[in-house]
């Protein structure tokens, strides 16, 4: 096989031969339950598609338990070094320890290939079970910054010398006073920089522009922690201005004009915007973006934030179209190339070997890939097979104890039921 079906990157563009190998992560607790449905659905959908013109080569790369228990490591060089040189990857969920223990294999391997963008597109499924009235509302797509904030890991074990040197530094070389109870506290430190913001923002925004989307929400919690979710704001709107000038209209504009020449004048020029087909940028406090998300879904359509608002936005986001068994992602850096594809779930240990969960989040995260490549075709087969395959009420656990007269299939059962109505 010419090149060993290595996908390259020159200027930020793909070459994708036609025979490509991506090297895939099997995942732990459930993650071997869904990677193998999910991938015989992605393996027929471009058989289908390409008629044997194109094909998909997995090349398996070892991480977590797998990992550890064949090669004693955890997240093994060979892993990292494989995708590096191939590229594009897709992964199952990796357990992370809670309160100890190892740090998180999944920020791991986001940070250590600089994967910044952590990109999250939310729709709604027709027939899936939902809590809310008009869950057709959400169509959202969330750019979480994927290598900054807590998940730097920069967090020091209430008792250690280091978080009492630290405990030390703040108080006598910052005068700091208010830690509320000093010799008992663990600290974190969130790292949030304007390198780190502009290019999450600036590839929301070409995303925004390239997929003919309305607006794009900044949200932050900038009201309290102004140096790090606030300077986020800021930068954004920064960028915003600056980089997408006239293919934009900001709220920060909004306020300039309001400022000079009064609200009328302020919210004719957001209309006149609107009409020109400009992107509106907007901001809002994480808080009560939680809550609006819910009660007026329609008015938001891109989502840029940081990276712990970006979990909690996912799952909260997820649920309001069915839940996390029907929720892609990928993790994604712009330049280099390298993108690894994921569910937003996790391992959901308990149904572990059950053959049980909604293969769904991972085999959308594939489609998500085949998009990626440029396959849409076979993309596009599989996108129509769910949407008719739970039309029909075929469906896992997870929808089928939430609806009428469903056929309870297994994660291999509804594989199948993908399978025969691509
Ligand atoms: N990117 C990654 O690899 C991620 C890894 N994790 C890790 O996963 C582990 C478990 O995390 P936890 O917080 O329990 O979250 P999980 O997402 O693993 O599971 C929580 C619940 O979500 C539902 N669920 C999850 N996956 C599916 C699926 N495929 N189909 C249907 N329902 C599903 C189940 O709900 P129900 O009980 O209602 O049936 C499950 O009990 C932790 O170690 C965590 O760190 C977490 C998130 C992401
Ligand atoms: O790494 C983990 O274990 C959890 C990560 C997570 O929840 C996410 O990225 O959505
Ligand atoms: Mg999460």
């Amino acid at each position: 096989m010419a090149n060993d079906g290595k996908i390259t990157v020159t200027n930020g563009v793909l070459n994708v031969p036609d025979h490509a190998t991506i090297p895939f992560i099997i995942g732990d607790g459930t993650g071997p339950d869904i990677w193998h449905a999910a991938s015989r659905v992605i393996e027929a959908a471009v058989e289908k598609a390409y008629d044997g013109k194109k094909k998909i080569n997995w090349k398996e790369v070892l991480a977590g338990e797998k990992a550890f228990n064949e090669t004693g490591d955890w997240l093994p060089k060979e892993t990292l070094d494989t995708i590096k040189e191939y590229l594009i990857a897709i992964k199952g969920p990796l357990t992370t320890p809670i309160g100890g223990g190892f740090r998180s294999l999944n920020v791991a391997l986001r940070q250590e290939l600089d994967l910044y963008t952590c990109l999250r597109p939310v729709r709604y499924f027709e027939g899936v079970p939902s809590p809310v009235k008009r869950p057709e509302d959400c169509d959202m797509v969330i750019f979480r910054e994927n290598t900054e904030d807590i998940y730097a890991g920069i967090e020091y074990q209430e008792g250690s010398d280091e978080v009492k040197k630290l405990v030390n530094f703040l108080q006598t070389e910052l005068g700091v006073k208010n830690i509320r109870f000093p010799e008992t506290s663990g600290l974190g430190i969130k790292p949030i920089s304007e390198e780190g913001t502009k290019r999450l923002v600036r590839s929301a925004l070409n995303y925004t522009i390239e997929e003919g989307r309305k607006s794009l929400t900044i949200v932050h919690k900038g009201n309290i922690m102004k140096f790090t979710e606030g300077a986020f704001a800021n930068w954004a709107y920064e960028l915003a201005e600056e980089e997408f000038g006239d293919k934009v209209f900001t709220w920060r504009e909004y306020d300039r004009i309001k400022d000079a020449d009064g609200t009328e004048a302020a919210n004719k020029a957001q209309s006149d915007a609107e009409a020109a087909g400009k992107i509106i940028v907007k901001d809002a406090i994480a808080d009560i973006f939680l809550q609006q998300i819910l009660t007026r879904p329609k008015e938001f359509d891109v989502v840029a934030t940081m990276n712990l608002n970006g979990d909690y936005v996912s799952d909260a986001l997820a649920a309001q179209v069915g839940g996390i068994g029907i929720a892609p992602g990928a993790n994604i850096n712009y330049e280099s190339g390298h993108a690894i594809f994921e569910a937003t779930h996790g391992t959901a240990p308990k149904y572990a070997g059950l053959d049980k969960v909604n293969p769904s989040s991972v085999l959308l995260s594939g489609v998500m890939m085949l998009q990626h490549l440029g396959w849409t075709e076979a993309a596009d087969l599989i996108t129509t097979s769910i949407e008719q395959t739970i039309a029909s009420k075929v469906v896992t656990y997870d929808f089928a104890r939430l609806m009428d007269n469903a056929t309870e299939v297994s994660t291999s059962g509804f594989a199948d039921a993908l399978i025969e109505n691509l």
